[in-house]
């Protein structure tokens, strides 16, 4: 896999190419793995993910492909000649559909290249296990749905999945320690959740098991988000920490 092992992802929730370089630019010389979801991609396009990558960030390109197998293969043949290093689908779009995303993947591949690795959205971060029975009508508790798709996508062929933290230990425990962990639903103690509902600190993250944690609003919505995300390397890289409920 061509990533760094940078394992905090900032996600890039913004609409305007000139919010990005305001950020970047406090960074200096740090490579950072930024993730480009669809408010950027749709407002920057790929023109942005290249400048990205000619400065030497990772990039993952969260689009949260769902749709009919054939036509997310199609896109993901699209999609795996931008040269990012991580893209992802939703897992409920079931088995073929995995399938489908990673042949189209591993076709788009520019040869010589590694392909991107494809990770799957299991139960986003913001439904709690009250609105994924009631509204969704998914039965039984969000850690076996969680579960349950990730093993999908482990048996799909995938690289990974997207989950809260809290479901980490489980999924490595039924999917492997080499199957990916990507873990949004990240709060400093003090932060407020808005629309989050699965969360953790990055030390809870941390000693949970999860590979990468995505930050978005505790980085880019601080005052200082240099110095926030300093203290979220550091607090990952601390053993010693407290937990928010
Ligand atoms: O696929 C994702 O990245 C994702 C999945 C998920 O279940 N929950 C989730 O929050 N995300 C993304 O992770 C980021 C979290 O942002 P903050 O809540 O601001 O830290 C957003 O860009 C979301 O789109």
């Amino acid at each position: 896999m061509n990533i760094n092992k940078n394992p905090i992802i900032i996600a890039l929730d913004y609409s305007e190419e000139s919010q990005v370089w305001e950020l970047i630019d406090k960074f200096d010389d740090e490579q950072l793995f930024l993730k480009v979801g669809m408010e950027l991609y749709y407002s920057c396009g790929n023109n942005l993910l290249h400048k990205l990558k000619d400065k030497g960030h990772n990039i993952f390109l969260d689009l949260k492909l769902h749709d009919i197998p054939n036509t997310v293969g199609k896109a993901m043949k699209s999609l795996a000649r931008l040269d990012v290093d991580i893209v992802n689908v939703h897992a409920a779009g079931g088995r073929l559909m995995m399938e489908r995303a990673l042949e189209g993947l591993v076709a788009g591949t520019v040869s010589g290249k590694e392909r991107p690795m494809c990770i799957a959205v299991t139960q986003l971060t913001s439904t709690s296990q009250e609105v994924m029975q009631e509204q969704l009508k998914i039965n039984g508790n969000i850690e076996d749905v969680v579960v349950h798709y990730a093993k999908l996508a482990n048996e799909s062929g995938l690289d990974g999945v997207v989950s809260s933290p809290l479901e980490v230990p489980l999924v490595k425990e039924s999917c492997g320690t080499s199957f990916l962990t990507v873990t949004p639903g990240i709060r400093m103690i003090g932060d407020s959740k808005d629309d989050q509902q699965r969360i953790t600190t990055p030390k809870q993250a941390k000693s949970l098991g999860s590979d990468f944690i995505v930050v978005g609003r505790s980085i880019t919505a601080s005052k200082n988000p240099l110095e926030a995300y300093l203290k979220i390397k550091n607090e990952w890289n601390d053993i010693s920490e407290t937990t928010i409920s």
